[in-house]
């Protein structure tokens, strides 16, 4: 990597969700938003002019916020979700494994063309988001919870999950943007 003045085992990280430059020792696995001690500022000055010009990205979709995605999901909770109440039901008490099957039948359903995740949700979703039709709105690497991060971004803009299991419960999710 080009020189970046910084101490050795420390590089510097892009921080999507703050469109901010930080820095990472990849050794001892720490972060931080200022330069550590024992940085050549003058490099480092250089370093960020030539490769961390701000704002966005070449190639980014006008409109869509920098390093963010748009995502639609349905929420199947169960006694075991971190949250076990929703707008539909006051005590959730359905069991993991009644909840995977009842997830299954809305991925076949919509998976069969018959009806769209986000008409599905607006009557299915145990989470706020059913009445938006299941549309979480953009959001960035760290703003959800990892499992469901990790499935949304791995998807392209039109395509649904399988089944993601987190702490909330079981959701199907469709990426937007
Ligand atoms: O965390 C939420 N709702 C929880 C359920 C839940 N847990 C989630 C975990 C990951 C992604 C979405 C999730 N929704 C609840 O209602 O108990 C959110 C609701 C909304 C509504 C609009 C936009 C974002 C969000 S995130």
């Amino acid at each position: 990597m080009a020189d970046t003045g910084l101490p050795p085992h420390w590089e510097v990280r892009h921080s999507n969700s703050k469109n901010l430059p930080y820095y990472f020792n990849a050794l001892e696995k720490v972060s931080r938003w200022e330069p550590p001690a024992g940085t050549d500022t003058d490099k480092l000055k250089h370093y960020m002019a030539a490769h961390h010009s701000a704002g966005t990205r070449p190639g980014a979709a006008p409109g869509v916020p920098e390093g963010k995605i748009r995502a639609a999901h349905l929420l199947v909770k169960h006694r075991e979700s971190r949250r076990p109440s929703s707008w539909r039901e006051a005590e959730i008490t359905r069991t993991k494994d009644e909840a995977m099957e009842i997830i299954l039948a809305h991925e076949q359903k919509i998976q069969s063309g018959a009806v769209s995740l986000g008409e599905l949700a607006l009557t299915e979703s145990d989470c706020s988001s059913a009445r938006k039709r299941g549309d979480l709105g953009y959001f960035g690497k760290g703003d959800m919870q990892k499992e469901f991060e990790d499935a949304a971004f791995a998807l392209k803009p039109g395509q649904m999950s399988g089944v993601v299991e987190t702490a909330s419960g079981l959701h199907l999710i469709e990426r937007l943007e």
